[in-house]
């Protein structure tokens, strides 16, 4: 069994349905065990999330970087950092926004950096870039460092992000589930015949 925790911010609830798509995809890989924690509660979940084998960063891009609920959360980790804490954890990231671009890439590298502060190893998209035209495309926003999502800013939770922008989520959990598998399952003690 590996677990996943997916830490996120959402204050109008568009990254929150990403997040739980993200939720969705690591759930149906057959190992894994996955936590879903919300920024606002991510005081009670320490435990939690130091004991998972893989943690997913989410976020809405907020004036091109992370929003400052997320960046709270992202500073209080320094004591872990400080012991290194993390080191060795599998991490993805994802971010949603208003503008199609909107400097979401900058979001994802903020994510990046921090896991490699962290010592964490990351685990990117690994999908080609879809049809934008495709609403219902992988990967149509062309990510490759995280899971990008597009939620205009005249359009519901309900409605955005769109199903492809979704599924892209999807297979980002799936595939941090499956890399935190073959991760856990590679750092197996080695057993010496004796
Ligand atoms: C303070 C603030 C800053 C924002 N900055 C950006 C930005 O830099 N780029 C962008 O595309 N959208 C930006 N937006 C729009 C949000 O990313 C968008 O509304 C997003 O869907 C919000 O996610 P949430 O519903 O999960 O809170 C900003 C919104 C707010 C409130």
């Amino acid at each position: 069994m590996t677990t996943i925790a997916i830490v996120f911010h959402s204050r109008f609830g568009h990254t929150g349905v990403q997040a739980e798509a993200v939720r969705r995809g690591a759930a149906s890989a057959p190992t894994a065990e996955v936590l879903l924690v919300s920024v606002d509660d991510y005081e009670h979940a320490w435990e939690a999330i130091d004991a998972a084998d893989a943690i997913v960063f989410g976020t809405p891009t907020y004036m091109a970087g992370p929003s400052a609920p997320f960046k709270a959360f992202l500073d209080a980790t320094s004591g872990r950092w400080a012991q290194q804490l993390w080191k060795d954890k599998i991490a993805a990231g994802f971010t949603n926004s208003g503008g199609v671009n909107g400097d979401k890439l900058a979001t994802l590298q903020a994510l990046s950096l921090f896991a490699m502060q962290h010592g964490m190893v990351w685990v990117g998209l690994g999908l080609l870039p879809g049809s934008f035209e495709s609403v219902g495309d992988l990967n149509r926003l062309g990510s490759f460092l995280g899971a990008m999502a597009h939620s205009p800013a005249d359009a519901t939770p309900e409605i955005a992000p769109g199903s492809g922008d979704l599924a892209t989520a999807e297979y980002l959990g799936r595939r941090v589930a499956t890399a935190a598998a073959r991760w856990m399952d590679a750092r197996a003690p080695i057993e010496v015949a004796s």
